[in-house]
Protein backbone atom coordinates (compact mmCIF):
# COMPACT_ATOMS: atom_id res chain seq x y z
CA UNK A 1 0.00 0.00 0.00
CA UNK A 2 2.77 2.06 1.04
CA UNK A 3 4.12 2.04 -2.23
CA UNK A 4 0.67 2.23 -4.40
CA UNK A 5 -0.36 5.57 -2.45
CA UNK A 6 2.95 6.97 -3.95
CA UNK A 7 0.92 6.76 -7.70
CA UNK A 8 -0.02 9.97 -8.87
CA UNK A 9 -3.83 9.77 -8.32
CA UNK A 10 -4.86 11.76 -11.36
CA UNK A 11 -3.39 11.49 -14.88
CA UNK A 12 -0.81 9.22 -15.12
CA UNK A 13 -1.31 7.22 -12.84
CA UNK A 14 -4.97 5.63 -13.30
CA UNK A 15 -4.46 5.53 -16.81
CA UNK A 16 -1.29 3.00 -15.97
CA UNK A 17 -3.91 1.19 -13.99
CA UNK A 18 -6.60 0.98 -17.15
CA UNK A 19 -3.81 -0.07 -19.30
CA UNK A 20 -2.67 -2.65 -17.21
CA UNK A 21 -6.19 -3.63 -16.60
CA UNK A 22 -6.88 -4.10 -19.83
CA UNK A 23 -3.61 -6.22 -20.27
CA UNK A 24 -4.56 -8.28 -17.60
CA UNK A 25 -7.56 -9.35 -18.26
CA UNK A 26 -6.43 -10.46 -22.11
CA UNK A 27 -4.76 -13.84 -21.10
CA UNK A 28 -8.76 -14.98 -19.99
CA UNK A 29 -9.84 -13.48 -22.57
CA UNK A 30 -7.97 -14.76 -25.47
CA UNK A 31 -8.11 -18.41 -24.36
CA UNK A 32 -11.85 -18.14 -24.03
CA UNK A 33 -11.83 -16.37 -27.55
CA UNK A 34 -9.44 -18.70 -29.16
CA UNK A 35 -11.30 -21.82 -27.91
CA UNK A 36 -14.78 -20.35 -29.08
CA UNK A 37 -12.80 -19.94 -32.67
CA UNK A 38 -11.42 -23.52 -32.88
CA UNK A 39 -14.81 -24.77 -31.91
CA UNK A 40 -16.21 -22.94 -34.69
CA UNK A 41 -13.54 -24.09 -37.23
CA UNK A 42 -14.82 -27.76 -36.01
CA UNK A 43 -18.72 -27.29 -37.08
CA UNK A 44 -20.00 -27.97 -39.68
CA UNK A 45 -21.07 -25.09 -41.54
CA UNK A 46 -19.30 -22.72 -38.72
CA UNK A 47 -17.56 -20.47 -41.29
CA UNK A 48 -19.91 -17.65 -40.24
CA UNK A 49 -19.11 -18.39 -36.74
CA UNK A 50 -15.30 -18.96 -37.23
CA UNK A 51 -14.74 -15.53 -39.01
CA UNK A 52 -17.00 -13.39 -36.14
CA UNK A 53 -14.66 -15.43 -33.52
CA UNK A 54 -11.65 -14.84 -35.69
CA UNK A 55 -12.28 -11.14 -35.59
CA UNK A 56 -12.93 -11.17 -31.82
CA UNK A 57 -9.43 -12.74 -31.42
CA UNK A 58 -7.60 -10.35 -33.57
CA UNK A 59 -9.55 -7.19 -32.01
CA UNK A 60 -8.43 -8.79 -28.30
CA UNK A 61 -4.76 -8.80 -30.11
CA UNK A 62 -5.28 -5.25 -31.70
CA UNK A 63 -6.16 -3.83 -28.09
CA UNK A 64 -3.63 -5.84 -26.34
CA UNK A 65 -1.22 -4.45 -28.62
CA UNK A 66 -2.00 -0.72 -28.59
CA UNK A 67 -2.64 -1.01 -24.02
CA UNK A 68 1.15 -2.62 -24.41
CA UNK A 69 2.43 0.40 -26.54
CA UNK A 70 0.91 3.35 -24.71
CA UNK A 71 2.46 1.65 -21.22
CA UNK A 72 5.60 2.19 -22.05
CA UNK A 73 5.32 5.89 -22.46
CA UNK A 74 2.85 6.19 -19.44
CA UNK A 75 4.67 4.03 -17.52
CA UNK A 76 8.40 6.17 -17.39
CA UNK A 77 6.54 9.56 -17.16
CA UNK A 78 4.32 7.99 -13.64
CA UNK A 79 7.65 6.80 -12.85
CA UNK A 80 9.58 10.37 -13.02
CA UNK A 81 7.26 12.18 -11.29
CA UNK A 82 7.23 10.16 -8.69
CA UNK A 83 11.43 10.10 -8.42
CA UNK A 84 11.03 13.96 -9.06
CA UNK A 85 9.24 14.35 -6.20
CA UNK A 86 11.08 12.26 -3.72
CA UNK A 87 14.46 14.03 -5.02
CA UNK A 88 13.08 16.72 -4.50
CA UNK A 89 12.11 16.20 -0.93
CA UNK A 90 15.46 15.21 -0.34
CA UNK A 91 17.13 18.09 -2.37
CA UNK A 92 14.67 19.91 0.22
CA UNK A 93 15.95 18.73 3.44
CA UNK A 94 19.50 18.78 2.37
CA UNK A 95 19.53 21.83 2.08
CA UNK A 96 17.07 22.44 4.99
CA UNK A 97 19.77 21.19 7.36
CA UNK A 98 20.95 24.63 9.03
CA UNK A 99 24.60 23.10 9.59
CA UNK A 100 27.06 21.12 7.51
CA UNK A 101 27.86 18.84 10.45
CA UNK A 102 25.04 16.33 9.47
CA UNK A 103 25.12 16.19 6.15
CA UNK A 104 28.68 15.51 6.35
CA UNK A 105 28.29 12.37 8.07
CA UNK A 106 29.13 9.14 6.52
CA UNK A 107 25.40 7.55 7.26
CA UNK A 108 23.82 10.24 6.08
CA UNK A 109 25.53 10.83 2.81
CA UNK A 110 24.71 6.93 2.34
CA UNK A 111 21.40 7.31 2.97
CA UNK A 112 21.03 9.80 0.93
CA UNK A 113 22.61 8.71 -1.81
CA UNK A 114 20.17 5.36 -1.65
CA UNK A 115 17.22 7.33 -1.13
CA UNK A 116 18.27 9.14 -4.99
CA UNK A 117 20.95 7.06 -6.33
CA UNK A 118 20.10 5.16 -9.22
CA UNK A 119 21.80 2.30 -7.73
CA UNK A 120 24.31 -0.10 -8.58
CA UNK A 121 21.81 -2.57 -9.22
CA UNK A 122 21.13 -5.64 -11.39
CA UNK A 123 20.18 -3.81 -14.33
CA UNK A 124 17.77 -2.49 -12.64
CA UNK A 125 16.96 1.14 -10.57
CA UNK A 126 16.77 1.76 -6.96
CA UNK A 127 13.62 4.04 -7.63
CA UNK A 128 10.44 5.17 -5.61
CA UNK A 129 9.05 5.35 -9.25
CA UNK A 130 9.79 1.56 -10.31
CA UNK A 131 9.05 0.46 -6.96
CA UNK A 132 5.69 1.69 -6.75
CA UNK A 133 4.40 1.21 -10.60
CA UNK A 134 6.26 -2.25 -10.20
CA UNK A 135 3.43 -2.32 -7.52
CA UNK A 136 1.02 -1.74 -9.68
CA UNK A 137 2.09 -4.13 -12.07
CA UNK A 138 2.28 -7.23 -9.74
CA UNK A 139 -1.03 -6.48 -8.38
CA UNK A 140 -2.27 -6.75 -12.14
CA UNK A 141 -0.34 -9.92 -12.61
CA UNK A 142 -2.38 -11.58 -9.86
CA UNK A 143 -5.27 -10.33 -11.15
CA UNK A 144 -4.33 -12.35 -14.56
CA UNK A 145 -3.25 -15.14 -13.15
CA UNK A 146 -6.96 -14.64 -11.15
CA UNK A 147 -8.88 -14.13 -14.26
CA UNK A 148 -7.23 -16.91 -16.17
CA UNK A 149 -7.66 -19.43 -13.26
CA UNK A 150 -11.77 -17.84 -13.09
CA UNK A 151 -11.87 -19.59 -16.92
CA UNK A 152 -10.04 -22.67 -15.68
CA UNK A 153 -12.60 -22.88 -12.96
CA UNK A 154 -15.71 -23.51 -15.21
CA UNK A 155 -13.88 -27.29 -15.93
CA UNK A 156 -12.18 -27.93 -13.21
CA UNK A 157 -12.68 -25.46 -9.53
CA UNK A 158 -9.97 -27.90 -8.04
CA UNK A 159 -7.68 -27.52 -10.88
CA UNK A 160 -7.92 -23.85 -10.74
CA UNK A 161 -7.54 -23.52 -7.14
CA UNK A 162 -4.08 -25.55 -6.85
CA UNK A 163 -2.61 -24.60 -10.02
CA UNK A 164 -3.00 -20.69 -8.61
CA UNK A 165 -2.10 -21.47 -5.02
CA UNK A 166 0.90 -23.70 -6.67
CA UNK A 167 1.99 -20.89 -9.24
CA UNK A 168 1.64 -18.26 -6.33
CA UNK A 169 3.64 -19.98 -4.21
CA UNK A 170 6.54 -21.18 -6.54
CA UNK A 171 6.79 -17.62 -7.22
CA UNK A 172 7.39 -16.78 -3.62
CA UNK A 173 9.76 -18.95 -3.11
CA UNK A 174 11.65 -17.45 -6.57
CA UNK A 175 11.42 -14.45 -5.01
CA UNK A 176 12.76 -15.47 -2.05
CA UNK A 177 15.99 -16.38 -3.29
CA UNK A 178 16.56 -13.69 -5.64
CA UNK A 179 16.19 -11.28 -2.89
CA UNK A 180 18.96 -12.39 -0.98
CA UNK A 181 20.79 -11.20 -4.38
CA UNK A 182 19.67 -7.69 -3.30
CA UNK A 183 20.94 -8.31 0.81
CA UNK A 184 24.37 -9.18 -0.96
CA UNK A 185 24.56 -6.42 -2.64
CA UNK A 186 23.16 -3.96 -0.33
CA UNK A 187 25.81 -5.21 2.29
CA UNK A 188 28.52 -2.48 3.25
CA UNK A 189 27.09 -0.30 0.50
CA UNK A 190 29.16 2.31 1.76
CA UNK A 191 32.73 0.96 1.70
CA UNK A 192 31.24 -0.75 -1.76
CA UNK A 193 30.40 2.46 -3.54
CA UNK A 194 33.07 4.17 -2.09
CA UNK A 195 35.59 1.88 -3.86
CA UNK A 196 33.49 1.58 -6.69
CA UNK A 197 33.28 5.52 -6.95
CA UNK A 198 37.02 6.44 -6.62
CA UNK A 199 38.24 3.68 -9.04
CA UNK A 200 35.45 4.37 -11.74
CA UNK A 201 35.12 7.79 -11.43
CA UNK A 202 38.61 9.11 -10.16
CA UNK A 203 39.53 8.14 -13.96
CA UNK A 204 38.19 11.20 -15.46
CA UNK A 205 39.41 13.79 -12.58
CA UNK A 206 42.93 12.60 -12.80
CA UNK A 207 42.93 11.98 -16.14
CA UNK A 208 45.96 13.80 -15.93
CA UNK A 209 47.84 12.54 -13.22
CA UNK A 210 46.82 8.76 -14.95
CA UNK A 211 49.20 9.77 -17.74
CA UNK A 212 51.88 11.46 -16.49
CA UNK A 213 52.41 8.89 -13.79
CA UNK A 214 51.18 6.00 -15.67
CA UNK A 215 48.95 5.20 -13.14
CA UNK A 216 46.35 2.86 -15.45
CA UNK A 217 47.06 -0.40 -14.24
CA UNK A 218 47.47 0.83 -10.80
CA UNK A 219 43.24 2.05 -11.66
CA UNK A 220 42.51 -0.54 -13.55
CA UNK A 221 43.47 -2.93 -10.69
CA UNK A 222 41.60 -1.28 -8.33
CA UNK A 223 38.41 -1.33 -10.46
CA UNK A 224 38.44 -4.74 -10.55
CA UNK A 225 39.15 -5.33 -7.42
CA UNK A 226 36.43 -3.28 -6.55
CA UNK A 227 34.20 -4.71 -8.83
CA UNK A 228 35.11 -8.16 -7.62
CA UNK A 229 34.45 -7.30 -4.02
CA UNK A 230 30.97 -5.20 -4.60
CA UNK A 231 29.83 -7.60 -7.53
CA UNK A 232 31.21 -11.21 -6.24
CA UNK A 233 29.15 -12.29 -3.62
CA UNK A 234 26.48 -11.49 -6.20
CA UNK A 235 27.31 -13.63 -8.87
CA UNK A 236 27.83 -16.54 -6.09
CA UNK A 237 24.73 -15.83 -4.92
CA UNK A 238 23.08 -15.87 -8.14
CA UNK A 239 24.93 -19.32 -9.44
CA UNK A 240 23.41 -20.98 -6.25
CA UNK A 241 19.57 -19.70 -6.86
CA UNK A 242 20.39 -21.34 -10.56
CA UNK A 243 21.55 -24.35 -9.18
CA UNK A 244 19.04 -24.52 -6.33
CA UNK A 245 16.15 -24.27 -9.53
CA UNK A 246 15.73 -28.25 -9.82
CA UNK A 247 12.96 -28.17 -7.70
CA UNK A 248 11.12 -24.84 -9.43
CA UNK A 249 11.96 -26.63 -13.02
CA UNK A 250 10.56 -29.89 -11.55
CA UNK A 251 7.21 -28.08 -10.22
CA UNK A 252 6.48 -26.11 -13.33
CA UNK A 253 6.91 -29.19 -15.67
CA UNK A 254 4.24 -30.81 -12.89
CA UNK A 255 1.61 -28.25 -13.22
CA UNK A 256 2.55 -27.59 -17.13
CA UNK A 257 1.38 -31.43 -17.51
CA UNK A 258 -1.59 -30.95 -15.81
CA UNK A 259 -2.69 -28.08 -17.22
CA UNK A 260 -2.38 -30.30 -20.37
CA UNK A 261 -3.78 -33.51 -19.19
CA UNK A 262 -6.77 -33.04 -17.39
CA UNK A 263 -8.85 -31.45 -20.33
CA UNK A 264 -6.73 -33.71 -22.66
CA UNK A 265 -7.95 -36.40 -21.30
CA UNK A 266 -11.54 -35.08 -21.25
CA UNK A 267 -11.56 -34.56 -24.83
CA UNK A 268 -10.63 -37.84 -25.44
CA UNK A 269 -13.40 -39.35 -22.99
CA UNK A 270 -15.56 -37.51 -25.46
CA UNK A 271 -16.48 -35.27 -21.97
CA UNK A 272 -15.15 -31.92 -23.78
CA UNK A 273 -15.63 -30.13 -27.12
CA UNK A 274 -11.62 -29.33 -28.87
CA UNK A 275 -12.43 -25.69 -29.08
CA UNK A 276 -12.91 -26.02 -25.14
CA UNK A 277 -9.59 -27.83 -24.66
CA UNK A 278 -7.42 -24.63 -26.16
CA UNK A 279 -9.61 -22.74 -23.82
CA UNK A 280 -8.36 -24.28 -20.89
CA UNK A 281 -4.78 -25.42 -21.73
CA UNK A 282 -4.82 -21.06 -22.57
CA UNK A 283 -6.32 -20.31 -19.36
CA UNK A 284 -3.99 -22.46 -17.63
CA UNK A 285 -0.83 -21.25 -19.03
CA UNK A 286 -2.35 -17.97 -18.24
CA UNK A 287 -2.77 -18.69 -14.35
CA UNK A 288 1.23 -20.25 -14.75
CA UNK A 289 2.47 -16.47 -15.63
CA UNK A 290 2.30 -15.80 -12.79
CA UNK A 291 5.03 -18.42 -11.12
CA UNK A 292 7.89 -16.49 -12.93
CA UNK A 293 9.38 -13.70 -10.65
CA UNK A 294 8.45 -10.20 -13.03
CA UNK A 295 11.45 -7.93 -12.54
CA UNK A 296 8.88 -6.21 -11.02
CA UNK A 297 10.05 -7.90 -7.22
CA UNK A 298 13.33 -6.07 -8.26
CA UNK A 299 11.49 -2.59 -8.25
CA UNK A 300 9.75 -3.01 -5.64
CA UNK A 301 12.12 -4.86 -3.38
CA UNK A 302 14.67 -1.78 -4.22
CA UNK A 303 12.60 1.21 -3.86
CA UNK A 304 11.37 -0.14 -0.91
CA UNK A 305 14.94 0.08 0.51
CA UNK A 306 15.05 3.83 -0.58
CA UNK A 307 11.92 4.77 0.35
CA UNK A 308 13.05 3.08 4.29
CA UNK A 309 16.16 5.47 4.03
CA UNK A 310 14.30 8.48 2.84
CA UNK A 311 11.69 7.90 5.72
CA UNK A 312 14.55 7.72 8.15
CA UNK A 313 15.77 10.99 6.83
CA UNK A 314 12.61 12.65 7.15
CA UNK A 315 11.87 11.18 11.05
CA UNK A 316 15.58 12.25 11.98
CA UNK A 317 15.96 15.38 9.95
CA UNK A 318 13.18 16.52 8.29
CA UNK A 319 11.70 19.56 10.97
CA UNK A 320 15.55 20.87 10.96
CA UNK A 321 14.75 24.13 9.22
CA UNK A 322 17.43 26.27 7.30
CA UNK A 323 18.27 29.11 9.29
CA UNK A 324 16.78 32.07 8.32
CA UNK A 325 19.22 34.37 6.52
CA UNK A 326 19.88 38.82 7.90
CA UNK A 327 18.42 41.06 6.36
CA UNK A 328 20.93 43.08 3.90
CA UNK A 329 22.37 45.98 5.93
CA UNK A 330 23.81 49.46 5.10
CA UNK A 331 26.47 49.01 7.79
CA UNK A 332 29.07 46.96 8.47
CA UNK A 333 27.89 44.35 11.27
CA UNK A 334 31.23 43.80 14.10
CA UNK A 335 32.08 40.26 15.60
CA UNK A 336 32.85 38.80 18.55
CA UNK A 337 33.99 35.40 19.34
CA UNK A 338 34.02 34.96 23.18
CA UNK A 339 35.84 31.47 23.97
CA UNK A 340 35.15 29.00 21.65
CA UNK A 341 35.36 25.76 21.29
CA UNK A 342 34.48 23.51 18.57
CA UNK A 343 35.53 20.43 17.43
CA UNK A 344 34.61 18.17 14.07
CA UNK A 345 32.01 15.50 14.46
CA UNK A 346 34.27 12.26 15.51
CA UNK A 347 37.13 14.14 15.70
CA UNK A 348 39.31 14.19 19.43
CA UNK A 349 41.02 17.39 19.27
CA UNK A 350 39.23 20.39 19.10
CA UNK A 351 40.34 22.87 16.25
CA UNK A 352 39.29 26.16 18.23
CA UNK A 353 39.91 25.72 21.64
CA UNK A 354 38.62 28.67 23.78
CA UNK A 355 39.13 31.23 21.07
CA UNK A 356 38.31 34.90 21.92
CA UNK A 357 38.31 37.60 19.46
CA UNK A 358 36.66 41.02 18.54
CA UNK A 359 36.52 42.66 15.32
CA UNK A 360 35.32 46.57 14.61
CA UNK A 361 32.34 47.43 12.52
CA UNK A 362 34.15 47.94 8.90
CA UNK A 363 37.99 46.17 10.35
CA UNK A 364 39.87 44.63 8.05
CA UNK A 365 41.24 41.73 10.02
CA UNK A 366 43.72 39.44 8.63
CA UNK A 367 43.97 35.82 10.03
CA UNK A 368 46.81 34.24 9.77
CA UNK A 369 48.31 30.44 11.23
CA UNK A 370 49.77 27.34 10.01
CA UNK A 371 47.91 24.78 8.07
CA UNK A 372 45.36 23.17 9.62
CA UNK A 373 45.03 26.25 12.78
CA UNK A 374 41.92 26.26 12.30
CA UNK A 375 41.29 29.56 10.11
CA UNK A 376 38.63 28.39 7.59
CA UNK A 377 36.76 26.46 10.18
CA UNK A 378 36.53 30.19 12.08
CA UNK A 379 34.77 31.54 8.92
CA UNK A 380 32.17 28.23 9.05
CA UNK A 381 31.11 28.86 12.38
CA UNK A 382 31.29 33.22 11.58
CA UNK A 383 28.90 31.98 8.81
CA UNK A 384 26.98 29.44 10.80
CA UNK A 385 27.56 26.43 8.68
CA UNK A 386 28.77 24.79 12.27
CA UNK A 387 27.55 25.81 15.66
CA UNK A 388 30.17 25.87 18.32
CA UNK A 389 30.54 23.03 21.12
CA UNK A 390 30.62 26.19 23.54
CA UNK A 391 31.52 29.50 23.78
CA UNK A 392 29.62 32.31 22.15
CA UNK A 393 29.87 33.90 18.81
CA UNK A 394 27.85 37.03 17.59
CA UNK A 395 28.05 38.70 14.09
CA UNK A 396 26.21 42.63 13.94
CA UNK A 397 24.70 41.30 17.66
CA UNK A 398 23.16 38.10 16.13
CA UNK A 399 24.65 34.63 16.68
CA UNK A 400 25.28 33.21 13.13
CA UNK A 401 23.93 29.52 14.51
CA UNK A 402 20.43 30.92 14.94
CA UNK A 403 20.22 34.10 12.02
CA UNK A 404 22.94 33.34 9.24
CA UNK A 405 24.93 36.36 9.43
CA UNK A 406 24.20 38.73 5.61
CA UNK A 407 27.97 37.29 4.78
CA UNK A 408 29.61 36.78 1.85
CA UNK A 409 32.54 34.28 1.23
CA UNK A 410 35.45 33.63 -1.08
CA UNK A 411 35.93 29.91 0.23
CA UNK A 412 39.31 28.48 -0.89
CA UNK A 413 37.62 26.14 -2.78
CA UNK A 414 35.04 28.10 -4.32
CA UNK A 415 32.26 26.72 -6.79
CA UNK A 416 33.15 26.81 -10.68
CA UNK A 417 29.24 27.03 -11.60
CA UNK A 418 28.57 25.49 -15.64
CA UNK A 419 26.69 28.80 -16.26
CA UNK A 420 27.30 32.06 -18.01
CA UNK A 421 30.00 34.45 -16.43
CA UNK A 422 27.00 36.56 -15.40
CA UNK A 423 25.28 33.99 -13.26
CA UNK A 424 28.74 33.00 -11.81
CA UNK A 425 29.19 36.32 -10.50
CA UNK A 426 25.30 37.46 -9.58
CA UNK A 427 24.54 33.64 -8.43
CA UNK A 428 21.91 33.40 -10.68
CA UNK A 429 19.79 36.55 -8.82
CA UNK A 430 20.17 38.84 -11.54
CA UNK A 431 20.60 42.44 -10.86
CA UNK A 432 22.35 45.32 -13.15
CA UNK A 433 25.24 44.35 -16.00
CA UNK A 434 26.91 47.72 -14.92
CA UNK A 435 27.42 46.12 -11.52
CA UNK A 436 28.71 43.18 -12.74
CA UNK A 437 31.18 44.59 -14.61
CA UNK A 438 31.82 46.40 -11.63
CA UNK A 439 32.85 43.60 -9.41
CA UNK A 440 34.72 41.90 -12.13
CA UNK A 441 36.58 45.24 -12.82
CA UNK A 442 37.74 45.26 -8.85
CA UNK A 443 38.71 41.54 -8.52
CA UNK A 444 41.15 42.27 -11.59
CA UNK A 445 39.17 40.34 -14.39
CA UNK A 446 39.54 42.82 -17.14
CA UNK A 447 40.51 40.27 -19.35
CA UNK A 448 37.96 37.93 -18.94
CA UNK A 449 35.00 37.41 -21.71
CA UNK A 450 33.67 40.80 -22.49
CA UNK A 451 30.33 38.89 -23.02
CA UNK A 452 28.54 38.20 -19.82
CA UNK A 453 26.62 35.69 -21.24
CA UNK A 454 29.63 33.75 -22.20
CA UNK A 455 29.08 30.06 -20.80
CA UNK A 456 31.53 29.27 -18.62
CA UNK A 457 31.42 25.14 -18.91
CA UNK A 458 34.12 24.09 -21.60
CA UNK A 459 31.14 20.72 -22.04
CA UNK A 460 28.22 23.04 -23.03
CA UNK A 461 27.58 24.78 -26.41
CA UNK A 462 29.76 27.09 -27.18
CA UNK A 463 31.28 26.85 -23.65
CA UNK A 464 34.47 28.12 -22.39
CA UNK A 465 36.75 27.32 -19.52
CA UNK A 466 39.40 29.69 -17.59
CA UNK A 467 42.39 29.61 -15.86
CA UNK A 468 42.56 28.79 -12.04
CA UNK A 469 43.92 32.74 -11.88
CA UNK A 470 40.42 33.55 -13.92
CA UNK A 471 38.41 31.94 -12.30
CA UNK A 472 39.45 32.96 -8.66
CA UNK A 473 38.83 36.54 -10.24
CA UNK A 474 35.57 35.40 -11.27
CA UNK A 475 34.81 33.95 -7.60
CA UNK A 476 36.23 37.39 -5.73
CA UNK A 477 34.06 39.11 -7.95
CA UNK A 478 30.77 37.20 -6.83
CA UNK A 479 31.98 37.89 -3.14
CA UNK A 480 32.34 41.74 -4.04
CA UNK A 481 29.11 41.77 -6.27
CA UNK A 482 27.31 40.40 -2.97
CA UNK A 483 29.04 43.43 -1.02
CA UNK A 484 27.13 45.50 -3.26
CA UNK A 485 23.74 44.04 -2.37
CA UNK A 486 24.35 44.19 1.38
CA UNK A 487 26.23 41.43 2.54
CA UNK A 488 28.69 43.79 4.78
CA UNK A 489 30.60 40.42 5.88
CA UNK A 490 33.18 39.67 3.44
CA UNK A 491 35.22 36.55 4.15
CA UNK A 492 38.47 36.28 1.42
CA UNK A 493 39.69 32.79 2.10
CA UNK A 494 43.21 32.91 0.33
CA UNK A 495 41.58 35.23 -2.17
CA UNK A 496 45.49 35.97 -4.33
CA UNK A 497 46.19 31.74 -4.06
CA UNK A 498 45.92 31.86 -7.84
CA UNK A 499 47.06 35.05 -8.75
CA UNK A 500 50.49 36.18 -10.04
CA UNK A 501 52.87 38.36 -8.56
CA UNK A 502 51.58 41.75 -9.89
CA UNK A 503 48.09 40.83 -9.23
CA UNK A 504 49.28 40.12 -5.38
CA UNK A 505 51.51 42.49 -4.94
CA UNK A 506 48.24 44.97 -5.97
CA UNK A 507 45.83 43.28 -4.46
CA UNK A 508 45.24 45.12 -0.77
CA UNK A 509 45.17 48.38 -2.69
CA UNK A 510 43.05 46.81 -5.93
CA UNK A 511 40.41 45.01 -3.85
CA UNK A 512 40.45 45.47 0.20
CA UNK A 513 41.06 49.13 0.39
CA UNK A 514 38.28 49.96 -2.36
CA UNK A 515 35.59 47.47 -0.19
CA UNK A 516 33.83 50.08 2.25
CA UNK A 517 31.09 49.88 5.11
CA UNK A 518 32.06 46.32 5.12
CA UNK A 519 33.72 44.08 7.70
CA UNK A 520 36.46 41.83 6.12
CA UNK A 521 38.40 39.20 7.17
CA UNK A 522 41.14 38.24 5.47
CA UNK A 523 43.00 34.87 5.40
CA UNK A 524 46.25 34.10 3.58
CA UNK A 525 49.49 32.59 3.65
CA UNK A 526 50.90 35.00 1.85
CA UNK A 527 52.12 38.04 3.98
CA UNK A 528 52.22 40.53 1.58
CA UNK A 529 48.01 39.81 0.79
CA UNK A 530 47.53 40.41 4.98
CA UNK A 531 50.11 43.08 5.92
CA UNK A 532 48.11 46.46 5.10
CA UNK A 533 45.23 45.11 7.31
CA UNK A 534 43.83 46.94 10.20
CA UNK A 535 44.85 44.02 11.96
CA UNK A 536 46.66 40.98 11.75
CA UNK A 537 45.64 37.83 14.12
CA UNK A 538 47.69 34.98 14.51
CA UNK A 539 45.78 31.32 14.64
CA UNK A 540 47.88 28.64 17.41
CA UNK A 541 46.55 25.55 19.01
CA UNK A 542 43.12 26.49 18.21
CA UNK A 543 43.66 30.53 20.48
CA UNK A 544 44.48 33.99 19.10
CA UNK A 545 48.32 33.80 19.57
CA UNK A 546 49.42 37.07 18.72
CA UNK A 547 47.00 40.12 17.60
CA UNK A 548 48.39 43.60 16.42
CA UNK A 549 49.03 45.18 13.20
CA UNK A 550 51.99 44.33 10.73
CA UNK A 551 54.28 46.74 12.68
CA UNK A 552 53.58 45.94 16.58
CA UNK A 553 53.90 42.16 15.53
CA UNK A 554 56.90 42.72 13.72
CA UNK A 555 58.28 43.89 16.45
CA UNK A 556 56.80 41.81 18.96
CA UNK A 557 59.03 39.31 17.10
CA UNK A 558 56.82 36.39 17.46
CA UNK A 559 55.28 33.68 15.35
CA UNK A 560 54.05 36.23 12.79
CA UNK A 561 57.19 37.78 12.62
CA UNK A 562 59.46 34.86 12.18
CA UNK A 563 56.66 33.47 8.99
CA UNK A 564 56.92 37.40 7.64
CA UNK A 565 60.78 37.13 7.73
CA UNK A 566 61.09 33.52 6.32
CA UNK A 567 58.97 34.59 3.76
CA UNK A 568 60.38 38.01 2.78
CA UNK A 569 64.17 35.91 2.82
CA UNK A 570 62.96 33.10 0.76
CA UNK A 571 61.70 35.87 -1.95
CA UNK A 572 64.84 37.76 -1.80
CA UNK A 573 66.74 34.73 -1.98
N1 LIG B 1 34.96 18.81 7.50
C1 LIG B 1 35.93 18.44 8.33
N2 LIG B 1 35.81 17.32 9.07
C2 LIG B 1 36.78 16.97 9.94
N3 LIG B 1 37.90 17.65 10.13
C3 LIG B 1 38.10 18.76 9.41
C4 LIG B 1 37.12 19.21 8.46
N4 LIG B 1 37.58 20.35 7.90
C5 LIG B 1 38.78 20.60 8.46
N5 LIG B 1 39.09 19.65 9.37
C6 LIG B 1 40.27 19.62 10.24
O1 LIG B 1 40.25 20.77 11.05
C7 LIG B 1 41.50 21.37 11.14
C8 LIG B 1 41.44 22.84 10.74
O2 LIG B 1 41.12 22.90 9.37
P1 LIG B 1 40.97 24.30 8.63
O3 LIG B 1 40.55 24.02 7.24
O4 LIG B 1 40.12 25.19 9.44
O5 LIG B 1 42.47 24.82 8.68
P2 LIG B 1 43.11 26.09 7.98
O6 LIG B 1 43.77 26.87 9.06
O7 LIG B 1 42.13 26.80 7.15
O8 LIG B 1 44.22 25.35 7.10
P3 LIG B 1 44.89 25.76 5.69
O9 LIG B 1 45.86 26.86 5.97
O10 LIG B 1 45.60 24.52 5.31
O11 LIG B 1 43.80 26.14 4.76
C9 LIG B 1 42.44 20.54 10.30
O12 LIG B 1 43.18 19.70 11.17
C10 LIG B 1 41.54 19.70 9.43
O13 LIG B 1 42.07 18.43 9.21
Amino acid sequence: MRLLRLLPGRGGGLVLALLQGVRAVMPALTAVAVGRLVTALFQDGGVRAAAEAAIVVAGLVLVDQVAWLMITPVRTLVVKRIDGGLRARMRELALGLPGLDVLERGDVQDRLARAVDPGMGIARERSAGNAAVGQLELVFRVISAVAAAAVLATFSVVLAVVLLAAALGMRAVLRRQWMRIIDKLDADTAGQRYEYYVASQAVMGAAKDVRLYGLSDWFAGRFRAAAVRTYGPVWREMLGVLRRQWAIVGGSLLMGAAVLAAPAVAVLDGRLEPGRLITYVLAGFGVLAISAMGMEAYDIEYGLRGLADADALVEAYGNKQARPGSEPAAEAPGVTLENVVFRYPGAVAPVLDGLTLTIAPGEVVAVVGENGAGKTTLVKLLTGLYRPESGHIAVGGVEPGVRRPAATVLFQDFVRYPASLRENVTGGAGGDDADVREALRQAGGDELPADLDTLLWREGEAGTDLSGGQWQRVALARALYAVGTGRRLLVLDEPTANLDVRAEASFHERVVAQVRDTTTILISHRLSTVRFADRIVVLHDGQVAEDGDHDALMALGGRYAEFFTTQAEAFRA
